[in-house]
């Protein structure tokens, strides 16, 4: 883990080859925590990541807490865990960083409470700190729920579902926001021998037990975005990329289709994905991040390192997750020549602008993806990312990697 203040990044070569080791995907495994303390049974999760996601969720889950427990900067901790809590009768206050104090949980809180959990706020009315003050079943298990917020309020329901005396009858209100995390979650829950039906915008999950059963984690598909870009940028590129699946469950494994256009060409195989550099087509299509946001980052940074222009929509989400991410990318865009607009309700487009700053400095707002979708632009030319270590959220071997790949990372300060 990198701890100085900054980094400056270069890669003097441009050219890639070899193995990258990605982290495992901390959505799945966080299910698989949560799913393995709400069956009360014990077995193997196999491939759990370094991330600080998952290790923080798995300490918690893993010995008694005491009066106050902190998801620190981790939404699906934060979420899942208020579920949990709810659904166990725990009684003691859940909080996480200042930021995570600005990220509104009010929805999930609501569906709780109508299923009879006690939850006060601390703070401001809607979001952490939250005081659990146990449960009691309050007889109803048919709960509307507005699902164009967070998926994570969603997942964090639908897992505590089968314990629930009824089970649980959710109607999913507006559009449904994140839904491939949905899909993972019940998947997942059928994997640990619950089932569910997802018609339309109803989901049902009738009284059940989770079964135990080993698990494996796939790697992060999220994380694999940046290796996408790296190899898009580069002079010449052949990566292998292990352990990411066809047949994954996580949305964010769209990158073969969507990073195909920006000239990144995927091959799967029994151990994993090769990724080779091909010539950008143009002009590119508007992309839609609905499903799939933490791609985002990812892809508005490498249009301006390819300098090409592109429409992104489906962004909604990103004002509310580790920092702002549209005023972040607007902000960092500009020091590499482009700039992020918004030309029509929920429709931004990346322009170029001017000249990239030369050495410029990537401020990375506690938000991990920005240090990690900033740096592959040093490609291009040298840059400084600061403080590195944002990545420990769920890549901490993210620099590592990076100079087993040939880039040059320099601690400053
Ligand atoms: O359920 C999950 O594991 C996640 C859901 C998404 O959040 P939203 O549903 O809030 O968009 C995603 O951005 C986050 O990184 C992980
Ligand atoms: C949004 C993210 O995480 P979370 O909401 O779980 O904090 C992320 O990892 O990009």
């Amino acid at each position: 883990m990198i701890l100085a203040a900054a980094v400056r990044v270069s890669h003097p070569t441009g050219v890639l080859r070899g193995r990258v080791t990605l982290p495992a995907s901390k959505s799945e495994a966080n299910r698989a925590l949560i799913i393995r303390a709400l069956s009360g049974k014990d077995f193997p999760i196999h491939n759990l990541s370094d991330a600080n996601d998952t290790q923080l969720l798995n300490r918690l889950l893993s010995a008694p807490v005491g009066e106050e427990v902190s998801a620190e900067d981790a939404g699906t901790v934060m979420r899942f865990l208020t579920a949990y809590y709810a659904a166990t009768g725990q009684e003691l206050t859940l909080t996480g960083t200042a930021r995570m104090c600005q990220r509104p949980i009010g929805v999930l809180v609501d569906a709780l409470r109508q299923l009879g959990a006690q939850i006060d706020y601390l703070g401001q009315e809607g979001f952490p700190p939250l005081r659990m003050k146990g449960f009691t079943p309050s007889g109803s298990n048919q709960l509307t729920v507005r699902s164009d917020i967070s998926s994570q309020y969603i997942s964090a329901l639908l897992m505590i579902g089968p314990l629930l005396p009824q089970g649980l009858e959710l109607t999913l209100e507006g559009k449904i926001s994140s839904e491939p995390y949905i899909r993972m979650t019940l998947a997942q829950m059928a994997y640990f021998g619950v089932e569910a039906t997802f018609e339309g915008q109803k989901i049902t999950v009738d009284k059940q037990e989770y079964q135990a059963r080993e698990y494996t984690v796939e790697s992060d598909w999220s994380a694999a975005s940046y290796w996408f870009s790296i190899t898009a940028l580069a002079k010449e590129a052949d990566l292998f990329l292990p352990a990411l699946r066809h047949d994954s469950l996580q949305g964010d494994s769209v990158l073969p289709t969507l990073m195909a256009p920006f000239g990144v060409e995927t091959e799967f195989t029994p151990e994993g994905v090769r990724l080779t550099k091909q010539p950008v087509q143009e002009p590119l299509e508007r992309i839609n991040f609905y499903a799939c946001p933490d791609l985002a980052q990812t892809v508005a940074a490498l249009a301006a390192g390819l300098e090409v222009e592109v429409e992104m929509t489906g962004l909604e989400s990103l004002r509310i997750k580790e920092t702002d991410r549209i005023a972040a990318l607007q902000f960092e865009l500009v020091k590499f020549g482009a700039e992020l607009r918004e030309i029509a309700p929920d429709v931004f487009k990346v322009f170029l602008r001017k000249q990239p700053e030369n050495l410029a400095t990537v401020h990375t707002y506690e938000d991990h993806r920005m240090a990690m979708a900033f740096a592959p632009l040093a490609l291009k030319q040298p840059l400084v990312v600061e403080e590195p270590k944002v990545v420990r959220k769920s890549y901490p071997r993210y620099w590592e990697e990076l100079e087993k790949a040939g880039f040059e990372i320099e601690k400053m300060g």
